[in-house]
């Protein structure tokens, strides 16, 4: 089956993960995989930060009931939802932009994280019946697929086989988000302003609210809900790595009037002890200077921080990855 790259007018690019996906005992999907399915990803990297996964392995069915169960919590009273949070004192390492709080339906988002469940650092609701073996189920069925995005990046980068997977091998990073955004109002309709993920990659998962839009060139792009479909998008880390050639693609969600939205937002991270920097591949064997001097992970995640706990009055003075600009 070959890649698919359909751009429509003001549409994501779509990419076919079919043909990277093994079979079996097969462990070559990604090695195997055509030039032009490696191509379509890595153009949709290039010219969006962006894209559409279809055929991902991911089941729909666990897909929706996950959503289903989401809005189901949220739905929840304040104090049913207060005791489901990360284990407060534990080391789950926070997000910019997020805090160890319990959701509250006062606010106009409200999310529920949760790390890698081996980890222990995730307490559960009782109820509703069921939420915590799906968001487990899907937690894992992403980690793979973070895992085959990763690969089929280091093909797409000409990396050496098997370099993203050693350098970016530990998930004690990763998280997911469940979110839900209320209704906006006739004052105000913003659901998390314009940003671009400081992480390696992220998958979202989206009710038929729709809401998320993404920029290029300058216009707003809607990421229409398509039901089974994951969208993926890059983040500064994979930004930094190709020294600016793929891109970590500015985005935001904008809420709907009389509807909540539910999405479930998988970051897939690197550990913070890594360092970050432009690849040779993409810096001194092709005879271009990098535009961006190296960085520890974990310091860009507490400056990123920090944006949220002590915003800069000036908007100049806010961390993104400009910081690390030559
Ligand atoms: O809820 C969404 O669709 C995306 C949220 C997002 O961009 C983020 O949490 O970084
Ligand atoms: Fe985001």
């Amino acid at each position: 089956m070959a890649a698919t790259n359909n751009v429509g007018a003001g549409a994501l690019p779509v990419v076919d993960l079919a043909p990277f996906l093994a079979t079996g005992d097969d462990e070559g999907g990604v090695a195997r995989a055509s030039a032009s399915a490696t191509g379509a990803v890595r153009e949709a990297c290039r010219d969006y930060g962006f894209f559409r996964a279809v055929n991902h392995g991911v089941p729909a069915e666990l897909m929706a009931r996950a959503l289903e169960l989401s809005a189901a919590f949220f739905a929840l009273p304040d104090e049913e939802k207060a005791k489901a949070r990360p284990v407060e004192g534990s080391e789950a390492p926070l997000p910019a932009g997020y805090a160890r709080q319990p959701a509250h339906s006062a606010d106009k988002n409200e999310y529920l994280l949760a790390f890698d469940p081996q980890l222990g650092f995730n307490l559960y609701p009782d109820e509703p019946s069921g939420f915590r073996e799906a968001l487990e189920e899907l937690y894992g069925k992403l980690t793979e697929l973070g895992v085959l995005i990763q690969e089929i990046l280091n093909k797409c980068m000409g990396l050496p086989p098997g370099f993203l997977k050693e350098y970016n091998g530990d998930r004690s990073f990763d998280f997911i988000a469940a979110l839900r955004y209320s209704p906006a109002t006739a004052e105000e309709n913003n659901g998390v302003s314009e940003h671009e993920d400081g992480n390696c990659i992220t998958f979202v998962l989206q009710d038929g609210v729709g809401g998320l839009e993404v920029l290029k060139d300058g216009a707003w792009v809607p990421v229409d809900p398509v039901e089974g479909s994951i969208i993926v998008n890059i983040g500064d880390v994979i930004q930094v790595l190709t020294n600016g050639k793929m891109k970590s693609a500015t985005h935001r969600v904008v809420r709907k009037p009389a509807v909540h939205r539910h999405s479930l937002v998988f970051f897939f991270n690197v550990h913070g002890d890594r360092w970050v920097e432009p690849l040779p591949e993409y810096t001194e064997k092709i005879g271009e200077a990098p535009r961006y001097r190296r960085f520890l992970y974990s310091e860009y995640q507490q400056l990123r921080m920090r944006n949220k706990t002590h915003p800069p009055s000036r908007p100049e003075d806010v961390v993104h990855i400009t910081h690390y600009a030559i």
